[in-house]
């Protein structure tokens, strides 16, 4: 893999300003199986290691004034503008997403720490009416310290700085755990932190054995706030762990995201919605549609536009110009596919398109289309994580309702309709953080991002953001009386 700055390749980690560890677990192209790098094997000791750098970090950190924090974060995020290419060659490299979806995934990570560089300088605090005239209220908002951070694999980038830059704007000090399928997007990361003057110890990235940290994450008495994007089991686990020590937890977990498309819907807007929902990233985002419900009055013309913009998407290795379907990222992904179209043909679905492994072999996967999908199906409760668009039949607003919620998820739901009424009553009652209206794109820095029932607890994005990453405290200011 050749970059432009190569520096930018590191096989080490970042802690307390130092690059740290012997090269050990392999990093490998999910397209190729070239093994790009090796990063350290990192555990306990080291992940305590990590975190005693970032409180030794806290204080001054926190102490600086917005203003100074805002400006070391504009430099962090001019300099991702600038590496923009070598962090999207990065992450189609150990991630496998087409090179457009990486630009894509740099300029949405950078953006967050554009908008809490700006952010940082908009904590504001409040005073509130006494109840005594001798006595005013103050309310503050103040970092809440050290916050240990753990992420997924799909979005090696944005997760990363969704969670990092409202930390840090915040002033608080991170230890990140990236995933281990796709470290090295962190650790350039690492490399712009230190030259954009991020002080040693304020951020500090850690690979290895993620039990193990992530044991010491959630149980070491510094960590204020452990912060997770991840499947649900494991946002679960870290939740009890973090219990024990009272500790605030931020959880993006899995999703189960509807897509209803009524009869009143544009239909030509409806698929080309559908399309990128569905097939972005090759399917395996936590916001992918996961059931694609569509009216009876529309079905056949749906699933007809639909099934033929599928089988027309490009697949092959996602740095080679116009592919727009990479590989899985592992065999393990693949396998989660092929059991979700078994279970749905064995009690009645039809495959339209797809349905198998492509000629490309390793982990490449047909774009496929599931037609007559039914609630009993495991497709229909499952996050399938992979790209295969169940298509459901219904005929009433209230019976689509249902099934939309019929799901213990509740991080993204999707519908188009052109009916007025309609937008409110279904977006009123459908059980989720977020809904799509018209549109198959819903992420932004500038809203607030989570889920409901068992995709999490937080927000990430817009002013809520920061909330995750403070403490309120009020002081009462008494004696002052004539
Ligand atoms: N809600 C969101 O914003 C969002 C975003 C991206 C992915 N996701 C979800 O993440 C899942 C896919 O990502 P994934 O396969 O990386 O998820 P995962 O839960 O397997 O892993 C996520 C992170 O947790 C770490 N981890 C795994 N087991 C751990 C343990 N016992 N202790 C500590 N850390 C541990 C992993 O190393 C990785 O860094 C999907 O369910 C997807 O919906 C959610
Ligand atoms: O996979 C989950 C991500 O949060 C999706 S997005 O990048 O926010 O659209």
């Amino acid at each position: 893999m050749k970059l432009s700055d190569q520096s930018l390749l590191k096989e080490q980690c970042y802690v307390g300003g130092e690059w740290l560890g012997e090269p050990a677990d392999e990093v490998t192209n999910p397209a190729t199986g070239e093994v790009l790098a090796r990063v350290p094997r990192f555990g306990s000791e080291e992940a305590a290691l990590a975190i005693g750098k970032a409180e030794a970090a806290f204080t001054s950190w926190a102490a600086k004034t917005a203003k100074e924090r805002a400006a070391v974060m504009r430099r962090w995020y001019e300099l991702m503008v600038q590496h923009r290419e070598d962090l999207a060659l990065l992450m189609t490299s150990e991630q496998g997403k087409p090179l457009a979806e990486a630009r894509g995934e740099a300029d949405y990570a950078a953006s967050f720490v554009e908008f809490y560089g700006e952010e940082a300088k908009r904590i504001n605090g409040e005073t509130l009416p006494s109840h005594r005239d001798d006595a005013r209220i103050l309310v503050l908002r103040q970092p809440a310290g050290v916050v240990a951070a753990i992420t997924p694999w799909n979005f090696p980038m944005a997760m990363i700085t969704r969670k990092c830059a409202p930390a840090l704007a915040a002033g608080c000090t991170v230890v990140v755990k990236p995933a281990g399928e796709t470290p090295l997007t962190a650790l350039a990361l690492g490399v712009l932190a230190e030259k954009a003057g991020v002080p040693a110890g304020v951020f500090n990235i850690v690979t290895g054995d993620a039990k193990a940290i992530g044991e010491v994450f959630t149980s070491h008495p510094a960590v204020r706030v452990v912060a997770f994007t991840g499947s649900t089991p494991v946002g679960k686990l870290l939740m009890k762990q973090a219990a024990e020590g009272v500790k605030k937890v931020a959880l993006e977990l899995g999703g189960n995201a509807p897509f209803i498309v009524f009869d009143d819907a544009d239909l030509d807007e409806a698929v080309a919605g559908a399309i990128i929902c569905k097939f972005r990233n090759m399917g395996q985002t936590c916001v992918c549609a996961n059931r694609i419900y569509v009216q009876d009055g529309i079905y056949d013309s749906f699933i007809e536009k639909f099934a033929k913009a599928a089988e027309g998407l490009k697949v092959g290795n996602g740095a080679e110009a116009n592919v727009q379907q990479g590989p899985l990222i592992t065999p393990k992904a693949v396998d989660k596919v092929e059991q979700h179209i078994a279970d749905a043909t064995e009690k009645g679905a039809r495959v339209m398109v797809g349905g198998k492994r492509h000629s490309l072999g390793g982990t490449f996967f047909q774009p496929t289309v599931l037609a007559n999908v039914t609630q009993d199906m495991a497709i229909a409760h499952e996050e399938t994580f992979g790209p295969v668009a169940a298509i459901f039949r219904f005929r009433t607003e209230d019976e689509v309702v249902r099934y939309a919620n019929d799901t213990e998820f509740g991080l993204a739901a999707y519908f188009y309709s052109r009916d007025v009424g309609r937008i409110f009553r279904v977006g009123e009652a459908l059980e989720y953080g977020i809904v799509g209206i018209n549109s198959g794109l819903i992420s932004t820095e500038l809203a607030p991002f989570g889920g409901i029932k068992e995709s999490g607890m937080g927000r990430e994005g817009s002013h809520h953001g920061i909330d995750e990453f403070t403490n309120i405290k009020y002081m009462l200011v008494g004696g002052l009386g004539t």
